[in-house]
């Protein structure tokens, strides 16, 4: 008796493979983790059916979604801040006055390894339900060398329980902790000297992150972030330009960043360092929406400039506790103008360019088979409405980890 899994077979597929929905309708094959065919169904041939187990067909499919900048490991939650802020409090304001990121490092100090994980499971599931399959997880709320590491570890250990890929990041440089009030240099000597070699030599982080921000940490102190990244080989990321220009993203260009996220106050100067670079720009409408901003992304110019635009959900407790991958689709739309392909490139392909990752995020023969199956009428669909229970089929790395039947 053969012990080799069944290939899967899926017929009249509308596809969209991470840039583009293809043109007719096509028959995709998986085998062994990978696609291993995908063809116009004019062209598909019943020998091709031989052995394949039938999966569906109709409806749409796309590339496992990519999620490329969560904060989804956190202790407490923000919901009073929320209420402060519609009395008229600002993010900078309750920043500054101890509240805000720093209110969630306390609470994420005080949690347990195991707690934190517990926490975070509910709003992972989430993300898998709405078709996640890749995600990057940041620390940041530890802020000291232990408590960054655990945060970390819960990521790995998320990775390692579910059937998703979790990429890490180490956003050591995240907010200034208490106690090195007045002292943001000191604190960034930690993260330089003890932080980023102990993340290194554990294997705990996939890239370094910066918040580089009036509220947080001035260029310079960001550039010292991404020397030590580099003497670690760590890849580079940068929270940068999301509520003032202080040219962080151009920066973090010249180191070669994967990415720069937020980008409200991107300049040219800073669009035409992206492309030069070839880092992705990543849009996070959530903390637009929740923080109710009002500078625009320029968007015109990412696109003229050719910047792959990735999207993600931004999930956190403060600025975008916004668990539903699918609404940043929308709301990317709505809010920024995307078009519905845009949108879905930058929650597939360019996310995954986001997080170094490019042979994720595209359904092309011989990419891993992280897949969804959608029961809309075209890709647009998935951005056009808001609304959950649309995803009929998950593959990941080539296993269905999920069938629903709507049964009335
Ligand atoms: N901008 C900085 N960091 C997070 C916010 C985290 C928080 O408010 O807890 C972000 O990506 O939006
Ligand atoms: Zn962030």
């Amino acid at each position: 008796m053969s012990t080799t899994e069944p290939r899967l077979l899926w017929r009249d597929i509308t596809v969209f493979d991470g840039l583009d929905t293809l043109p007719e309708p096509m028959a995709v094959i998986v085998a062994e983790g990978r696609i291993t065919t995908l063809v116009p169904m004019r062209e598909f041939d019943d020998a091709l059916a031989e052995g394949c187990q039938e999966m569906a067909q109709g409806a749409v499919m796309t590339p496992g979604l990519v999620d490329c900048h969560t904060h989804l490991v956190f202790g407490g939650s923000r919901a009073d801040e929320f209420e402060r802020r519609l009395e008229g409090a600002s993010y900078e304001e309750i920043a500054q006055g101890g509240g805000g990121i720093l209110s969630t490092v306390r609470a994420t100090r005080e949690a347990s390894e195991n707690a934190l994980l517990e926490a975070a499971v509910p709003r992972l599931k989430a993300l898998i339900d709405d078709g996640v399959t890749t995600l990057e997880i940041k620390s940041g709320y530890g802020l000291t060398v232990a408590d960054e590491l655990k945060m970390l570890r819960v990521a790995r250990r998320l990775g390692e329980a579910f059937p998703v890929r979790v990429v890490t990041t180490l956003l050591g440089a995240h907010a200034l902790p208490p106690e090195f009030e007045g002292d943001s240099d000191g604190y960034i000597d930690l993260v330089c000297n003890e932080m980023i070699p102990a993340a290194a030599d554990e294997g705990l982080a996939d890239a370094v992150d910066v918040f580089c921000e009036t509220i947080a940490f001035s260029v310079a102190q960001c550039e010292r972030v991404f020397q030590a990244a580099r003497v670690h080989g760590l890849p580079i990321k940068a929270h940068a330009e999301q509520l003032s220009n202080l040219g962080g993203s151009a920066m973090a260009a010249r180191y070669g960043a994967l990415s720069a996220d937020h980008i409200e106050y991107l300049d040219d100067a800073g669009v035409a360092a992206l492309r030069d670079a070839g880092s992705t720009a990543v849009l996070l409408p959530g903390a637009f929406h929740t923080l109710r901003e009002t500078q625009l992304p320029p968007i015109a110019a990412l696109r003229e400039a050719g910047v792959p635009i990735a999207l993600a959900t931004d999930a956190n407790p403060g600025s975008s506790p916004l668990f539903f991958p699918t609404l940043m689709l929308n709301l990317a739309c709505a809010l920024f103008r995307l078009t519905p392909r845009e949108a879905l490139a930058g929650m597939t392909a360019h996310g995954a360019r986001a997080l170094g990752l490019q042979d994720l995020g595209r359904l092309r023969e011989g990419a891993p088979a992280d897949l969804c199956l959608w029961d809309v009428e075209n890709p647009a669909a998935l951005a056009y409405a808001v609304q959950p229970g649309r995803l009929r089929q998950r593959i990941f790395n080539g296993q269905l980890q999920r069938e629903i039947t709507h049964e009335h």
